[in-house]
């Protein structure tokens, strides 16, 4: 028998069959410190399937872990009911297919949405076949229209028929999903299950792409007909100015992200580059300014959340992510240029981006390599889209060279 056996057995015992069950592919620092936490807390038991064997053991040795809210004053909730599943592995596809799964969520990394459609394809086959009923699919990745791209992954892997019944049975519903949950660390020696997490937190889901109810309720879940504004509001502002604080925080030589933002230069960056996406949003969506400046200030002290010691490192991870067309960097940036609106402090960002230099992340160490083969001009083009003749690429140009100097100072 082999160590997935024993998971296997270990699972089969877990749960009362007809228990509403969910299926959670990640089982990362957002898996276990809020998707996963809020579905058990709201009486699902939880199958994290991963990749990562460790983790998977873990989670099948312990009973419990805690969830520690990082806050003024601190709190510690205590979760039960789940188990680890390896997700490559045809057991994940067996707990997808029960008729007690139901919904299936993920916390992967946007990138990593193809890899796991294989086997939600093949667990929502089994499930078709055996009758089971229908379910809803979120995916929690930081991107815009997560949850559709990974219903298109799935699409491929079946056949026409297949897909007519996907359609009326699935809900490959997109959302917004916001608590910063930082790299756990050393610091939870006596559980490594257990994580860090700040107080606040918000998961907005699209009810019109549901095609079940979500049953039991997830306490703290928001359903609404408006997600667009919520997602943008979020990835724009939020992990904007996340991300563009990590990117500066690099090249002054912080670690952290409160430390980083304690630097009056940056917090004024970034706060400028709030304001600007804040004007195209506040001009798309039709948000009131003065409400729109009290979530900038509410984000920006989140940041500076002391207890988080969240990494510069774990923020910026990623690059190429960060810099693609719709994502939080050129996403207000385009939508601000749209409307005709300033982006000075946005390009900044977008400059800082190019020097974040971190040897082992796979998509820095490209982006640096790119620099040096063909020079910044055309890598900041490539990258943004942006022509070397438009005021965007003068912009990013002119405070890539400043922020270039200064790192080097
Ligand atoms: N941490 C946060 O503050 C936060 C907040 C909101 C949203 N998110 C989003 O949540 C997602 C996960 O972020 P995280 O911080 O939890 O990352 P993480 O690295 O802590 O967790 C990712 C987990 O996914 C697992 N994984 C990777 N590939 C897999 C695969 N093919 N199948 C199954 N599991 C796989 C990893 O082993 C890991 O356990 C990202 O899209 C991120 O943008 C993170
Ligand atoms: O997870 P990423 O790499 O898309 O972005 C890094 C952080 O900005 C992000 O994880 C935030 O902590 C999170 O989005 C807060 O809700």
């Amino acid at each position: 028998m082999t160590a997935w056996d024993t998971v296997s057995i270990t699972l089969m015992q877990g749960p009362q069959a007809n228990h509403p069950q969910a299926v959670h592919f990640g089982a990362g620092n957002i898996g276990r410190g809020f998707i996963g936490a809020l579905l058990a807390e709201s009486g699902y038991f939880v199958v994290f399937a991963d990749v990562d064997k460790i983790l998977v053991k873990e989670l099948n040795s312990h009973e419990s872990y805690e969830v520690h809210v990082l806050e003024k004053a601190e709190r510690t909730e205590e979760i039960h009911s789940f188990a680890g599943v390896s997700s490559r592995a045809d057991e994940v596809t067996h707990f997808i297919a029960s008729p007690s799964t139901r919904l299936i969520t993920t916390a992967v990394g946007p990138n990593k949405l193809e890899k796991i459609a294989p086997a939600i394809a093949k667990g929502l086959k089994e499930r078709r076949v055996a009758n089971a009923g229908g379910l809803n699919v979120i995916a929690c990745e930081n991107m815009v229209g997560q949850t559709e791209t990974l219903g298109r992954y799935v699409q491929c892997h079946l056949s026409q028929e297949e897909n007519a019944w996907l359609s009326d049975s699935i809900g490959f519903a997109n959302c917004s999903v916001d608590r910063i949950v930082p790299a756990p660390g050393s610091s939870h020696p006596e559980n490594p299950l257990d994580v860090g997490v700040e107080g606040f937190f918000e998961w907005v889901v699209d009810e019109t792409a549901l095609r079940a109810p979500i049953d039991p309720p997830v306490q703290g879940m928001t359903l609404t007909g408006s997600l667009q504004a919520y997602i943008e509001r979020k990835l724009f502002t939020l992990n904007c100015g996340h991300a563009i604080t990590a990117y500066l925080g690099f090249i002054h030589g912080f670690d952290q992200i409160d430390q980083a933002l304690k630097n009056k230069e940056i917090l004024e960056d970034v706060r400028g580059a709030l304001r600007e996406s804040g004007a195209a949003l506040a001009k798309k969506h039709g948000f009131e300014a003065k409400e729109h400046e009290l979530y900038i200030e509410r984000v920006l002290s989140r940041f500076a959340n002391p207890k988080l010691h969240d990494d510069v490192e774990r923020v910026g991870r990623q690059p190429l992510r960060k810099l693609a067309k719709g994502d939080r960097l050129l996403g207000p940036t385009i939508m601000a240029r749209e409307y005709g609106l300033s982006i000075d402090h946005l390009a900044r960002g977008i400059a800082a981006a190019f020097l974040f230099d971190v040897k082992d992340d796979p998509q820095s160490v490209e982006l640096m390599e790119k620099v040096d083969q063909v020079g910044i001009e055309r890598a900041v083009a490539e990258y943004t889209g942006f022509g070397v003749d438009s005021d965007e690429h003068r912009k990013i140009l002119s405070a890539y060279k400043e922020l270039e100097a200064m790192k080097y100072e």
